[in-house]
C-alpha cells in the first residue's frame, strides 16, 4: 500500500498520471465505469493523504468511482481483475477491503451510511464523496434533512462534473452550477447598498438589508442553499488541483457538517471520454487508440427503443419516464424526438413510480423504463400507489435475470418473486425479439399494471404461430417429460435442443407469461407428461416454478414439478455466461442438470 504522506507534491502527481494511464489499460480490455474514475484521480488521492482511512471512513456514493480508492489501499496489484470473476468487485464491499466501509451500487445511500458511522464514531472523521446526480436522489435529501450540518466528524464531498449518465437534470443540479463569479456578487451587494444609501436608509434597515443579502445569497449560490441546510459550504474548488484539495481537506472547523463542493470533468486525461462523457460512463472492452467500442451487438433495450419510436408515433397518449437512464433503457432516440413526452426524472426511482401511476390515472399510457434491481428501490410505490388502484402502468424491467459485470447489487433475479407477491400486476417474460415486440402491442390497451422483463442480451429471433395474452406456446413434442422455458431460458433450451433430444424424450414449451399464466394450458397439457421442468433465471424460492407447483399442488393433476432456476443468494460478478453457467443454466452444464433432474442420474 502507498504510503502517501511520504511523498512530495510532484511524486503525488505522478502518481495520479500512473494511475490515470492504468486505469486506461485495464478499463479498455476489462470494460467498466471509465469516467467517473478518471474525473476523480486527484480527489482520491488527496482523500487518502489527509484521512488515515481504515480508523477514518472514506465512503463512496453509488461506489462507481472507487477505482483509485481500490488501487490506494492494497489493490493495485490486483486492479487488472477488476470486475472479472474472482477478480475485484465494480463498487465498494467490505468483504473485498477493510478501506471499504459499506456495500454500494445503488445511488443515494451513502450519506445515511456515513451519518451513521459518523454518529458511532464521534472521534473519527467521515468523508463522503456524492456525484451531483446522486446528489438530488431521495435518500440523500432526507439524510440532508435529518443531519442539518450536526455532524461535526462528517466532511460531504459534491464530485460535480455537471452530469449523471448523460445530461444531469432537476432542481439540485440547477443549484449547484448556480455559482455567481464573486465579481458579479460583488456588483450586485454594491448596487443594493448604493440604493439604500441614496435613499438614506442604510443605517435604519442594517439588519433588513443584511437579510436581504442573505436572500441575495440564498438565491445565487449554492452555499447559500447549504448554509440554510445548517451546513458549512466551501466551494466550488477545482477538483483536478491536488494541492488546493489537499489544503480544503485539512482545514477542519469542526463547527458543522462540512459540504466541500468540487468541480471535476468526466473522463478527464482521455480525450475520447472528455468528448463522449456519456458512453464512457460505463464502456465495454474498446479500442484504447480510437475509442471504438469491441463487440458490441443488439440488445433487448435497442429493441424497446426502436418499438417506443413507432408507439410513440402511434398513439400520442403513451408517454415514457426513465429514472436517470435514458441510454440504458434504450429511450435515447424517443427521448431526442419526444422530449416532452419522455420524463427523465434523475434517480428518483419511488417518485418515477408514483408520478406514472398518476398519469395512468388521468388516462395517459406510460411506460416506466427501469432496471429491475433499480425498481426495488420504489417497491412501495409500487404496492402503494400503483398496484391498489389496478393503474395501467407499463414497467419495462431492463436488465432483468442475470446482469452481467455489475455484480450483487444490480442483479435483475429476485423481480419475479416479488412481483408475484403483489396483486394485480401481470408479469411477461418474452422469450423471443418477435414476442417482445408483440406482447408491447398489447400493452398498449392494458387494464392493469403489467411488467415486462427483459435481459441485457442479444434477443432470439424466433416467430411462434400465434401471439395471445397470458398464453404459452408449445414448440415440440415429446412423450414423457415437458420443459417449460420462461423469459430468456427459453434461448437457452434452444442452443441446447439437439443435444437434448438425442438424450430424452422431452417436449419444450415456450413461457413468456408468468401472470397470468396458462391454466388452459397446464389442464390440458400437464397431466400427459410424468414430469414438468419450470426453468426460469430468477430465483428459484418463491418464482415461476413455485407459482406453477402450488397451481398443481391445488389441482387434480399428478404430473411432478421440478424447479429450476437461481439459487437464493447474492450473486456475483461475472461474465453473463459464467454466472449462468455457475448456476447450470447455459450450456452443457444446463443440459447435465436438466437430465439428473429429469431422470433422477
Ligand atoms: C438508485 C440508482 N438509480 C440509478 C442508478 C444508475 N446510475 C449509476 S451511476 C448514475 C449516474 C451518477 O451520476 P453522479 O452521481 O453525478 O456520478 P458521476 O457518474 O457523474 O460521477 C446512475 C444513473 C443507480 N446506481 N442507483
Ligand atoms: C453504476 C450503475 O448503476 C450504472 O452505471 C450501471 O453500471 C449501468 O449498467 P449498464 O452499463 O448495463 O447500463
Ligand atoms: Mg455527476
Amino acid at each position: 500500500m502507498e504510503d502517501l504522506k511520504k511523498m512530495s507534491l510532484k511524486e503525488l502527481e505522478d502518481l495520479c498520471g500512473d494511475i490515470r494511464s492504468e486505469i486506461i489499460e485495464v478499463v479498455c480490455k476489462n470494460g467498466g465505469h471509465l469516467g467517473p474514475n478518471l474525473g476523480v484521480v486527484e480527489l482520491s488521492t488527496a482523500l487518502h493523504y489527509v484521512y488515515n482511512s481504515p480508523v477514518d471512513k472514506i465512503v463512496w456514493d453509488v461506489g462507481h468511482q472507487s477505482y483509485v480508492h481500490k488501487m490506494l489501499t492494497g489493490r493495485r496489484d490486483r486492479f487488472h481483475t477488476i470486475r472479472k470473476r474472482g477478480g475485484l468487485g465494480p463498487f465498494t464491499d467490505p468483504n473485498e477491503s477493510i478501506h471499504d466501509q459499506f456495500i454500494s451500487g445503488h445511488a443515494g445511500s451513502a450519506l445515511s451510511v456515513s451519518a451513521g458511522l459518523a454518529a458511532a464514531n464521534p472521534d473519527k472523521n467521515v468523508a463522503v464523496v456524492i456525484g451531483d446526480a446522486s446528489f438530488a436522489n431521495g435518500t440523500t435529501l432526507e439524510a440532508l434533512n435529518d443531519i442539518n450540518g450536526k455532524l461535526k466528524n462528517l466532511t460531504i464531498i459534491i464530485n460535480d462534473n455537471e452530469m449523471s449518465i448523460g445530461e444531469n437534470v432537476g432542481a439540485i443540479s440547477g443549484i449547484l452550477n448556480k455559482v455567481i463569479n464573486s465579481s458579479f456578487y460583488l456588483k450586485l451587494r454594491k448596487d443594493l447598498r448604493y440604493v439604500l444609501s441614496r435613499y438614506n436608509l442604510t443605517k435604519p434597515i442594517v439588519k433588513p438589508t443584511e437579510r436581504v443579502e442573505q436572500s441575495l445569497r440564498s438565491i445565487v449560490t449554492p452555499g447559500g442553499f447549504f448554509n440554510i441546510l445548517g451546513y458549512d459550504y466551501i466551494g466550488p474548488i477545482d477538483g483536478h488541483n491536488l494541492e488546493k484539495l489537499i489544503k480544503i481537506l485539512e482545514e477542519n472547523s469542526k463547527e458543522r457538517t462540512r459540504v466541500i463542493h468540487i468541480k471535476t470533468k468526466k473522463g478527464m486525461g482521455y480525450d475520447p471520454a472528455e468528448a463522449d462523457p456519456e458512453s464512457f460512463h460505463g464502456i465495454g472492452p474498446f479500442d484504447k487508440n480510437t475509442g471504438e467500442t469491441i463487440g458490441k451487438s443488439q440488445i433487448y433495450s435497442d429493441v424497446f427503443g426502436a418499438k417506443m419510436e413507432e408507439i410513440f408515433a402511434a398513439d400520442e397518449k403513451t408517454v415514457a419516464l426513465s429514472s436517470g437512464m435514458i441510454k440504458g433503457t434504450g429511450l435515447k432516440n424517443v427521448w431526442k424526438k419526444y422530449p416532452e413526452r419522455v420524463h427523465d426524472t434523475g434517480m428518483t426511482e419511488g417518485h418515477t413510480v408514483t408520478f406514472a401511476a398518476a398519469l395512468a390515472k388521468e388516462g395517459l399510457k406510460p411506460y416506466v423504463a427501469i432496471y429491475s434491481t433499480f425498481l426495488q428501490r420504489a417497491y412501495s410505490h409500487l404496492i402503494h400507489d400503483v398496484a391498489i388502484l389496478k393503474l395501467p402502468v407499463r414497467f419495462i424491467l431492463d436488465r432483468a435475470g442475470v446482469v452481467a459485470d455489475d455484480g450483487k447489487t444490480h442483479q435483475g433475479i429476485f423481480d419475479i418473486a416479488y412481483l408475484l407477491t403483489i396483486p394485480d400486476i401481470d408479469i411477461a417474460a418474452p422469450t423471443s425479439k418477435e414476442e417482445f415486440s408483440k406482447i408491447l402491442d398489447m400493452s398498449l390497451d392494458i387494464k392493469k399494471p403489467l411488467a415486462v422483463r427483459i435481459p441485457k442480451d442479444t434477443p432470439l429471433d424466433y416467430e411462434f404461430p400465434a401471439y395471445e395474452y397470458g398464453k404459452w406456446n408449445k414448440v415440440s413434442d415429446g412423450s414423457r417429460y415437458m420443459i417449460i422455458a420462461c423469459g430468456a431460458m427459453f434461448a437457452e433450451i434452444m442452443k441446447i435442443k439437439d443435444k437434448l433430444d438425442e438424450k430424452i424424450d422431452a417436449a419444450i414449451v415456450s413461457a413468456a407469461w408468468i401472470r397470468p399464466f396458462d391454466k388452459e394450458f397446464i389442464n390440458r397439457e400437464f397431466p400427459k407428461y410424468e414430469k414438468v421442468l419450470i426453468l426460469e433465471d430468477g430465483i428459484e424460492k418463491s418464482g415461476f416454478g413455485t407459482e406453477i407447483l402450488e397451481y398443481v399442488n391445488d389441482s387434480d393433476i399428478d404430473t411432478k414439478i421440478i424447479r429450476k432456476g437461481i439459487r437464493q443468494m447474492f450473486l456475483p460478478h461475472g461474465k453473463r455466461s459464467e454466472l449462468l453457467n455457475d448456476e447450470n443454466l447455459t450450456g452443457e452444464s444446463l443440459l447435465e442438470d436438466i437430465l439428473t433432474k429429469v431422470l433422477g442420474k
